[in-house]
C-alpha cells in the first residue's frame, strides 16, 4: 500500500542495506531450507544495533537465487528482512568479480593485482539499482537509510534519485585508499558520484576520510573542507551538486558487554581445550576469514623462523589457526589457501612428532560460543594482516580477557592498531620485528603483558559498538 506521496505507508523507518543479510540459507541433503545467522564482521557489528530499533534489512542471502523461485524472507531476531535475488552470473561478476576481484584488492593496497572488466562493471551497476530499488521500497517515507560497504558504493545516488525523502547514510567497512590508487580504476567517477548521494559518508579511520575529499577535489572538482578529521568529531564536508555531504571517522567496534560475559562463562570449555591441546606452555592462536589481507603466511612464517633459531620450542608451543573459508572460487583466494595449507604441512612435518603437531589448523566457520574459548584459552593472540579496514577479532580477544589474562600482537596495519596502542604492535612487512614482537608476547613477564591487557580491555569495554553506530546516526540526523 502506498501513501499519497507514493511511497509505502507502512514501510520501516530505519534501513540497513548491506550485500548480506544477516542470515546465510543453507540447503540440507533433503532438500528443505534452514537460515542461519551468518558469521562477519558487519553482522556481527549491527545485529545488537537492529535489536533496539525496529528496522528492516535490505541483503543477500549469500546464495545464487534458482530461476522461477521466490525468495523466502525469514524474520530472525525482529528485524524485517527484504532479500536481494542474484543469479549465479551475477554472484560470478557482481560479488566474486567486481566486488572481490577489482575492489577489495584495490582498496587493500593492491595486494593482489585487480582485474579490471567491463562485463563486471555492468553487472555491479545493475545489481546496486536493484538494491536501491529494493530499498525504496521497504523505506517509509522520510525514513533514514544506513547503506554499507564497498559492494554497494553506488546505492546511494540511485536511491536519492528514486526517494528524495530519504535521509541517506554510507559506512565503508573496508580502507579508502588514497586517490593515486583509487584514480587506477576506469569507473572511479561514477563510484564517487555514487557515494556522494549520501548525506553522511563514515570511515572508519580519520586517514580514509581524508583521502575521499582528496579524491572529490581531484575527480570530481568537488569544494571541500580541508581540515583535520578526528574520530567521531571534526568532520570534513564536500559541496556537490548543490548538496552538502558530512564526510567523519567513526571506528567500529563490537557488542563489548556480551562477549565479555559470554567469554567468562566459556571459562571451562576453554581449560578443556588447552587440555586436549596437550597444555602447552605457550598457546598461540590465530582466527580469521582466510584471505589473503590476514597476513596468516606471515604468522606462520614467523613462527618457523623462532622454531628455526631455538627461540620457541615447538615441544611446548601449539599455534591453532582457524579460517573460515571466504570467496573460494576467487583466483587469488584459492592460492592463499594452498600457500597456507602447504606452510602449515611443512612446519607439522619439520617440528612436529606424529602424536603432536605444533600448528592444528581448521578450515571451517567456527560458532561464536567455540571462539569465546579459545580466546579464554589462548596466551597470544596473533592479528597479523597486511592490510585490514578495523578487524573485530582483535577487538574480540580483548573483551572476552576481563581475567587479564593473554597478550594481542596486533598489526599496525589494522584500523584496530589506531585505537589500541598498547598492543604488541608490529610490521607485518619485516621479518625481524614479526619475530621479536611474537617472541615478546609470549615470553614478557606475567605483570609487564597483564599490564597492557588491563589498558587495552578497559579501551574495548568503554569504546562499543553502540558508541560507533550511536555517534554515526546523530551525526547523520545532524545532532552530533
Ligand atoms: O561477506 P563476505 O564476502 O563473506 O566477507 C565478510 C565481510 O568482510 C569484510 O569485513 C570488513 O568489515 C569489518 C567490520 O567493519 C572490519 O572489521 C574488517 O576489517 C573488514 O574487512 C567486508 O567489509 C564485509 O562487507 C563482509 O561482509
Ligand atoms: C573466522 C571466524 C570469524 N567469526 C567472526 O567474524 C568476524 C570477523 O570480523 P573481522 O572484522 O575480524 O574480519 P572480516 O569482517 O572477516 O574481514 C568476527 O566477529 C568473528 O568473531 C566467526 O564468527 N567465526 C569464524 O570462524
Amino acid at each position: 500500500m502506498s501513501a499519497p506521496g507514493g511511497h509505502p505507508a507502512a514501510g520501516a523507518d530505519f534501513v540497513v542495506v548491506a550485500n548480506r543479510l544477516p542470515v546465510d540459507k543453507r540447503i540440507l541433503p533433503d532438500g528443505t531450507n534452514i537460515w542461519k545467522r551468518a558469521p562477519g564482521g558487519l553482522v556481527t557489528a549491527l545485529t545488537p544495533t537492529l535489536a533496539t530499533h525496529s528496522g528492516a534489512w535490505v541483503g543477500w542471502s549469500g546464495r545464487p537465487s534458482t530461476p522461477g523461485e521466490p525468495e523466502d524472507a525469514p524474520d530472525i531476531e525482529g528485524i524485517d528482512l527484504h532479500p536481494v535475488s542474484l543469479s549465479a552470473d551475477e554472484v560470478a561478476d557482481y560479488y566474486e568479480g567486481f566486488s572481490n576481484a577489482t575492489l577489495w584488492p584495490l582498496y587493500h593496497d593492491l595486494l593482489v593485482k585487480p582485474v579490471f572488466r567491463h562485463d563486471w562493471w555492468d553487472a555491479y551497476v545493475r545489481v546496486n539499482r536493484r538494491f536501491a530499488e529494493k530499498t525504496s521500497e521497504a523505506a517509509a517515507e522520510g525514513a533514514t537509510v544506513w547503506v554499507h560497504d564497498y559492494q554497494l558504493q553506488l546505492v546511494p545516488a540511485m536511491l536519492r534519485e528514486l526517494r528524495p525523502d530519504l535521509r541517506i547514510g554510507f559506512f565503508l567497512h573496508i580502507p579508502f585508499p588514497p586517490p593515486e590508487l583509487f584514480s587506477q580504476l576506469p569507473w572511479r567517477t561514477e563510484l564517487a558520484e555514487g557515494l556522494l548521494g549520501a548525506d553522511l559518508l563514515g570511515f572508519h579511520l580519520p586517514g580514509g576520510a581524508e583521502n575521499f575529499l582528496t579524491l572529490a577535489r581531484r575527480v570530481l572538482d568537488a569544494e571541500t573542507s580541508r581540515g583535520p578529521i578526528g574520530a567521531r568529531e571534526c568532520f570534513g564536508t564536500v559541496e556537490y551538486d548543490g548538496r552538502t555531504v558530512t564526510v567523519g571517522s567513526f571506528p567500529i567496534s563490537i557488542d563489548s558487554a556480551n562477549v565479555a560475559a559470554e567469554a567468562a562463562s566459556a571459562q571451562e570449555r576453554a581449560s578443556q581445550i588447552r587440555a586436549e591441546l596437550g597444555d602447552p606452555e605457550v598457546l598461540l592462536l590465530g582466527v580469521d576469514r582466510l584471505d589473503y589481507t590476514k597476513g596468516i603466511d606471515i604468522r606462520l612464517a614467523g613462527l618457523e623462523r623462532l622454531f628455526a633459531d631455538g627461540r620457541l620450542d615447538p615441544a611446548k608451543t601449539v599455534m591453532v589457526q582457524l579460517a573460515s573459508p571466504s570467496r573460494e572460487r576467487v583466483d587469488s583466494y584459492i592460492e592463499i589457501r594452498n600457500r597456507i595449507e602447504q606452510m602449515v604441512g611443512h612446519i607439522n612435518g619439520k617440528y612436529g612428532t606424529v602424536a603432536r603437531p605444533p600448528v592444528r589448523y581448521l578450515l571451517q566457520p567456527v560458532p561464536r560460543d567455540e571462539l569465546l574459548a579459545y580466546f579464554r584459552a589462548a596466551d597470544v593472540m596473533l592479528v597479523t594482516p597486511l592490510r585490514d579496514g578495523m578487524n573485530l577479532v582483535a577487538k574480540e580477544y580483548l573483551a572476552s580477557r576481563d581475567d587479564l589474562g593473554g597478550a594481542l600482537v596486533l598489526s599496525e596495519f589494522t584500523g584496530a592498531a589506531a585505537e589500541l596502542s598498547e598492543a604488541y604492535l608490529l610490521n607485518p612487512y619485516d621479518d625481524s620485528n614479526v619475530d621479536d614482537v611474537i617472541e615478546a608476547a609470549a615470553t614478557d613477564p606475567a605483570d609487564d603483558r597483564r599490564a597492557r591487557m588491563r589498558v587495552l580491555h578497559d579501551q574495548v569495554m568503554t569504546n562499543d559498538v553502540e558508541l560507533w553506530a550511536g555517534s554515526f546516526l546523530r551525526t547523520l540526523a545532524g545532532d552530533a
